[in-house]
């Protein structure tokens, strides 16, 4: 059998991935370096001198980076000693050894795109942890905030919808609580539009109110597996408790009003008792500028707690208790942040793998797992999804996901090609999005 196609690359002129590289990453590292200098007071405030020459510091080997980017010099080796550097620098070693028949060294336009994108946002922090006393800063902790406080209608709106629907939740009919349940589905769904590193760092906040769009949104939803999910999840709820424990694990994506959509999801999954568990999954590093770290997700809960709308601080203070009485439990693990696809995790991240297969469902938010779930390859698009994952099934799964890259898979015939002639941009522009399911029910 043929193995799997090759992987998007910046060596297609013209592609999303080569238009990323060229022009989307160097205007991110560009704000990275804007960012540095405005805070240049506060780390003077902070550290005195010391913190005006890491500044320095950093912003030299950010301008650096940019320029051996933007020149498409190799692809060099970290030198930083931190918990993921041997398994990077392995990596590295790997991607050459792809080459070595070229005798070529792994550049940035001619390496597979995720690879070098990934590179880009570790580079980054390598940049800020050679730079101490300032090595925990964040250089993308404002932009989320930022978007955030934005979206602060949306909050309000989504945060007020859910305190009244589960006041009555006990006395939903089933068809009625699977409505609600699809509804916040489809806003975390569309919550994925908001991801800052697609609009090259700028804001990109919730400034409609998605909940009545939800019905003029639908036609925009490629791949609708919903039906599969409650299938999957009221069946054991139906069982009455012989299934005492229903585990449903989330793997985060964008902070900000993402990160709210997902959290009112994980609120609704305890409340109409679908789930009794809800793990998260976040990033140990800033990534792709808008991903959820620690500081972010308890950041964000902080904010909706002491806001001053009774809804919302209502949601704040239900979620804060979750986390207490463990009924939410955050994790975090370097293999989200390595470049690796999914089918590797059995052997790159085992302990993560056999982690994952205690789930009853995993769902994967946005563009990025996607990516890394099919190895953002040049898939057919009418390749099943179970084939482009490769091996990759710890338990059941939906990628919950706005296209933002030239990848989609399990299309029926024909559909591909008629959005192609449709609407050029339909696999970049998050106006489409999928809930797309493997399992076993
Ligand atoms: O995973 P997310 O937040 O939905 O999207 C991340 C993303 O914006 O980054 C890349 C562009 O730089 C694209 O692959 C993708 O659209
Ligand atoms: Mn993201």
């Amino acid at each position: 059998m043929a193995g799997p196609p090759a992987s998007l690359s910046g060596q297609d002129v013209g592609s999303f991935a080569y238009l990323t590289i060229k022009d989307r990453i160097p205007q991110i590292l560009t704000k990275v370096i804007d960012t540095l200098h405005r805070h240049k007071s506060e780390f003077f405030e902070k550290h005195g001198e010391e913190g005006m020459e890491a500044e320095k510091k950093a912003i030299s080997l950010l301008s650096k980076l940019r320029n051996e980017l933007q020149t498409d010099k190799p692809i060099v080796p970290f030198v930083e000693k931190f918990a993921d550097t041997d398994i990077w620098n392995q990596y590295l070693e790997y991607q050459q050894s792809l080459l070595n028949e070229s005798n070529g060294k792994p550049s940035w336009f001619q390496s597979p795109w995720l690879f070098v994108e990934c590179y880009m946002y570790r580079r980054i922090h390598e940049a800020i942890i050679q730079s101490p006393p300032i090595d925990d800063f964040d250089v993308f902790k404002e932009s989320k905030d930022q978007n955030f406080f934005e979206s602060q209608e949306s909050v309000i709106a989504l945060c007020t919808h859910l305190q009244q629907l589960t006041r009555t939740i006990d006395d939903l009919e089933e068809n009625q609580l699977k409505n609600e349940f699809f509804k916040l589905l489809q806003i975390s769904l569309w919550g994925n539009k908001c991801d800052l590193s697609i609009s090259g760092g700028e804001s990109s906040s919730q400034k409609t109110d998605v909940l009545n769009s939800l019905e003029d949104l639908k036609p925009f939803i490629l791949v609708n597996d919903l039906e599969q999910l409650w299938s999957l999840l009221s069946k054991y709820k139906k069982a009455g408790g012989t299934t005492p424990l229903v585990r449903v694990d989330i793997v985060l994506d964008n902070s900000g009003f993402e990160l709210v959509t997902d959290l009112v999801l994980a609120d609704f999954f305890l409340s109409s008792k679908l789930a009794t568990e809800i793990h998260f999954h976040g990033k140990t590093i800033p990534w792709f500028v808008s991903d959820t770290t620690i500081r972010d997700f308890n950041w964000l809960i902080e904010q909706v707690k002491s806001c001053n709308h009774i809804w919302m601080s209502k949601c704040g203070a239900d979620w804060g208790k979750y986390l207490k009485m463990g009924r939410w439990i955050y994790h975090d693990h370097i293999f989200w942040t390595l470049p690796h696809e999914y089918c590797a995790m059995p052997q790159v991240a085992p302990d993560l793998y056999a982690e994952l297969q205690k789930a009853h469902l995993i769902l994967f938010k946005g563009d990025l797992n996607y990516r890394k779930l099919t190895g953002d390859r040049k898939w057919e698009f009418t390749v099943p999804f179970h084939q482009a994952l490769n091996g990759f099934h710890p338990a059941p799964l939906c990628s919950i996901r706005t296209l933002k890259a030239e990848i989609q898979v399990g299309l029926q015939p024909g559909q591909g090609e008629q959005l192609t002639a449709a609407e050029p941009s339909w696999l970049t522009g998050g106006k489409y999005g999928v809930f797309q399911f493997d399992g076993p029910l």
